[in-house]
């Protein structure tokens, strides 16, 4: 069946959390449609890392087995990581269930994982085939759930300082306004990814020709990463905006009005309000604020959760598209 769970942004909106249960265990997990491994704390690691984090403890569970001889190694676009042994288990996010959900024990995290005891570790749902388990890689949640899944679909509703919702196997279509506009993914780098070759600048002239022109669907990178071009083009708009090289991006005075974005997804513009690229302030006073429309000199870009707090996604694992529509 179907499966809804409430999402909650950590503080300053830096990553989301929800509740997954595994082996009867529920743990609070961050929700990643840019990777496809599903890895927990859990009991093999020392005390010092477990500190303040929830574990899951797969001695706990009746429905836990090891896959011998199995392990994983894992690093994010922050360098980040995780490394350990493998397992299976029964998953459950909501009501959707999966058994024999690979379940990725942490036996190595590094060191933004420990201080960020809210979270237990990540679920990945992009597609399989970037899933890092060897000698057999294996399926992400979504992955498995998809056949017995009413609707071959996941939504993210992701909230600016408010709770949101995951949905896995329907659309709800209470939670956004008009149309989802769909697009094709294109599979081949196991990202959810898209065309997006077109930005413009509080309802101004588009521009149209953004290099490279692929951006994915990432809802576990914060900020929204586009090409120097789409960054360049919105601040120019904006008083007082600044490439700030001490904090590492681009700064604007928190007053500042800052107009909505609208961005290409595959053909239709998609907007971005301006309020919501107002990330946070670099300073006590709270007088720089830090944007959340940040450049990426890699392609393709990352739409990340300052695009998901404008814009409610449907992704479609039945023909591989995407809907989005705004809330
Ligand atoms: O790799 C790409 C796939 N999606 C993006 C992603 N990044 C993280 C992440 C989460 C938490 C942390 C930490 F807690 F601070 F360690 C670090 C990175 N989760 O998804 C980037």
């Amino acid at each position: 069946g179907a499966g809804s769970v409430a999402n909650t942004p950590e503080a300053g909106d830096v990553e989301y959390l929800a509740p997954v249960t595994i082996g009867g265990q529920t743990v609070n997990m961050d929700f990643d449609s840019g990777s496809s491994d599903l890895w927990v704390f859990n009991t093999q690691l020392s005390l010092n890392t477990l500190s303040g984090h929830m574990a899951y403890n797969p001695a706990q569970s009746s429905t836990f087995q090891l896959l011998p001889g199995s392990t994983f190694s894992i690093s994010y676009g922050d360098g980040s990581g995780a490394a350990g042994n493998v397992g299976t288990d029964t998953v459950n996010i909501g009501g959707a269930t999966v058994t024999g959900q690979a379940i990725e024990l942490a036996t190595d995290v590094s060191t933004s994982f420990v201080t960020d005891t809210q979270s237990t570790g990540l679920i990945g749902l992009a597609f399989s085939k970037l899933n890092t388990v060897k000698p057999v890689q294996q399926k992400t949640f979504f992955d498995n759930a998809l056949a017995t899944l009413p609707e071959p679909v996941f939504t993210a509703d992701l909230r600016h300082n408010a709770a949101g919702t995951y949905e896995f196997g329907a659309i709800d279509s209470t939670k956004f306004s008009g149309p989802l506009a769909w697009t094709p993914v294109n599979t081949t780098s196991g990202f959810w990814q898209f065309t997006s070759q077109a930005f413009a600048v509080g309802g101004g002239a588009p521009s149209t020709s953004v290099p490279g022109g692929q951006a994915i669907a990432d809802t576990g990178t914060t900020l929204m990463l586009a090409d120097q071009s789409v960054v360049d083009g919105y601040y120019s708009q904006v008083q007082g905006a600044v490439n700030n090289a001490t904090v590492g991006g681009v700064t604007f005075p928190c007053s500042a009005t800052l107009p909505d974005l609208q961005i290409d997804v595959g053909g239709t513009m998609a907007t971005v309000r301006g309020d919501d690229i107002n990330f946070a302030p670099v300073d006590q006073t709270g007088t720089t604020c830090f944007g959340g429309l940040q450049a990426t000199t890699v392609q393709p870009q990352i739409y990340g959760d300052i695009f998901f707090k404008s814009n409610f996604v449907a992704f479609n694992g039945g023909n591989n598209s995407l809907g989005v529509a705004p809330h």
